[in-house]
């Protein structure tokens, strides 16, 4: 029997599973949970039996509850007891923060001091600290500020006027909540990818610019529950101020409930009072926490506000919301014929420099990974970098733009050498923040495109611009619609990485590099990370650059493209060029015999 014929004696709506019916008028039932309904209605019971007790019980004496709790001294202690809060989260998080860059910047000394602080403030508890500071009068009878040891002073003062209770109280938070917070902080700052640290280097951006946009910003998502936590323990710890005899909250209640001996309605008074804040504080953690996380998630779900509007069915649509903000919105598109008829080559002002590599060699512990490699590629020409997995081409690359120190050797870029500043016979070896200007003239894309997820496309592109060249944020934005265009994403200004495929997260980065008109463009396998059904777009967008004017340096595994485009091919094996030259030559009539083994197993 054949198939037709099994279906020959069904009505006509069986034979077809899916025919072109409507079912938008078709009505949906929601899949039942009896289990969930049963769990609820268990919970509704437990929660009304104890609010019927804690009601119904005299003893909870919620009349002297009602009577307090809005009481002056009630609320003058709370008042304390937030200023306490605020105080010490604020200073203790940005001492915290202090110590936590000391404890990463790479200097011993720092590293060691910030160590030295946490070790010692987070062995120490909180009453004792406090109990030190508030007796610092009986150690020290006055506080002098001047120069030591030349006799000049600024002035001094009773240390028992300077430091009042509340002051030892917000000094002991302060103190205690920086040694927490500062691992707190330290511990976001590690769980940031390798790759941003370096995206943000390679564009040349500033150090604090690094920190305060890129690594931060990405750390919050890390640092902000455990953040919280600490605020939430500090704003209960300010309750261990009342050894100071210092009023707040806590100490207020208990000198009341002393008096009245309404003991448990005034700790009710108390417990309520800090739930309200506690609900407060994660009120704001909440909204905090959804604003760090921008381009952390494809599918953002939408925020209390906008799931509240859209149920009421006037609300911004999901995919609007997830889009995020358009920063570039009020910025004039271009006129599409001229972008249409503009390239990337007349993006790319600046004409190529030429590159120098001298007699480099570079080693990991015993593994020389650069064997005295020596190069010389021309203004505006472009070079592929062939060769088998682990034979130091990344290396090279990243040397060029001093993301690796070389051990011996130099590399210059029109005659600047990279790394140092030539006086006469003398090398003078450049400061980070040095390097760092150079590398303007550096543009590096990445294997895995280390965009910046928390930024859009056009935020990603704008940040270098901005911060390194002094572009107007107006004039950046403007440039960098321009070049989303020149790389086919004008659409895609307000996507942030996530929402991007591979191709045009590439894409993104591509034109990020450019948007600093660097004289050489660095690629690190651009198309290893992608499906190959992407790789196409991408070479399509080198391409067009090869015709630039730009230096372009390429290392790849597409030996196809690296005939098509580049000037000059070159096979590395065990951190050495065993040969170089015209792609013609090196892909088709190679000298060396390890080049013809290794094309015979990539072609
Ligand atoms: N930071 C590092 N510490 C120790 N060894 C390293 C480090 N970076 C690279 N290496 C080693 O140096 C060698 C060269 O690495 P490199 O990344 O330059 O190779 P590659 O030719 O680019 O390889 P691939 O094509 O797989 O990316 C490898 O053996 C690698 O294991």
């Amino acid at each position: 029997m054949t198939l037709a014929s099994d279906f020959a004696g069904l009505p006509a709506h069986t034979q077809n599973p899916a025919p072109n019916r409507d079912f938008s008028r078709y009505r949906i039932v929601p899949a039942r949970y009896p289990g969930r309904i049963i769990g609820t209605i268990f919970a509704g019971i437990v929660i009304f039996a104890i609010l019927n007790s804690v009601l119904s019980n005299p003893r909870w004496g919620w009349d002297v509850f009602a009577e307090w709790f809005f009481a002056e001294p009630v609320l003058a202690g709370l008042g304390r007891t937030l200023l306490l809060t605020l105080l010490g989260t604020v200073l203790g998080f940005l001492l915290g923060t202090l110590l936590a860059l000391a404890r990463v910047s790479g200097s011993p000394l720092l590293a060691s001091l910030s160590w030295g602080y946490v070790w010692l403030f987070r062995s120490i508890p909180l009453i004792v600290l406090l109990l030190i500071l508030n007796n610092l009068g009986y150690l020290y009878s006055t506080i002098w500020l001047g120069v030591p040891f030349t006799g000049i002073s600024f002035g001094s003062w009773q240390t028992t006027q300077l430091i009042t209770p509340f002051y030892a109280a917000v000094l002991g938070l302060t103190l205690n909540a920086a040694a927490f917070s500062s691992e707190i902080v330290r511990g976001g700052i590690l769980a940031v990818d390798q790759g941003q640290h370096e995206a943000a280097a390679a564009l040349g951006l500033p150090k604090r610019r690094q920190v305060s946009r890129i690594v931060l910003p990405q750390a919050m998502r890390s640092i902000l529950p455990t953040a919280f936590n600490e605020i939430i323990s500090l704003a209960k710890g300010t309750s261990q101020v009342y050894i100071l005899a210092l009023p707040e909250l806590f100490y207020t209640i208990q000198v009341i409930y002393r008096r009245n001996l309404e003991v448990i309605p005034l700790l009710m008074v108390a417990t309520v009072w800090y739930l309200v804040i506690l609900s407060v504080l994660s009120f704001f953690q909440r909204h905090i926490e959804r604003h760090y996380a921008r381009g952390a998630l494809r599918n953002p779900p939408p925020s209390v506000i906008d799931g509240a509007l859209r149920w009421l069915g006037r609300g911004r649509t999901a995919t609007a919301a997830a889009a995020g903000p358009e920063p570039a919105a009020s910025i004039p598109a271009p006129a599409a014929a001229r972008q249409q008829a503009a390239s990337l080559a007349t993006l790319s002002p600046r004409r190529g420099g030429e590159i120098r590599i001298s007699h480099v060699s570079k080693s990991y512990g015993t593994l020389k990974v650069l064997d005295d490699v020596s190069l010389a590629l021309r203004p505006g020409s472009v070079t592929a970098i062939i060769g088998q997995s682990g034979s130091g081409k990344s290396t090279l690359l990243r040397s060029i733009n001093h993301l690796e120190r070389v051990d011996e050797g130099f590399i210059a870029i029109d005659g600047e050498l990279i790394g140092y500043r030539q006086e006469g016979e003398t090398l003078y070896e450049l400061k980070e923040k040095d390097i760092l200007k150079r590398r303007v003239d550096v543009g590096m894309v990445f294997q895995n495109f280390n965009l910046f997820p928390h930024l859009t496309a056009i935020e990603n592109i704008v940040e270098a611009p901005v911060a390194v060249r002094g572009l107007s944020r107006e004039q950046a934005l403007a440039e960098a619609r321009e070049l989303l265009a020149r790389v086919g994403l004008a659409d895609k200004a307000g996507a942030y990485p996530r929402q991007l495929s591979g191709g045009q997260q590439q894409r993104v980065a591509i034109a990020r590099a450019l948007a600093l008109k660097p004289k050489v463009l660095l690629f690190d396998e651009p198309t290893s990370a992608l499906d190959p059904e992407l790789v196409g777009e991408v070479l399509d967008v080198i391409k067009e650059l090869a015709r630039s004017g730009t230096t372009l340096v390429i290392v790849t595994h597409e030996i196809g493209f690296a005939r098509e485009v580049a000037d000059q091919v070159v096979f590395m094996e065990a951190g050495r060029i065993l040969e170089t030259g015209a792609p013609a030559k090196v892909l088709g009539e190679p000298d060396h015999p390890r080049t013809r083994e290794f094309l015979a197993k990539v072609l």
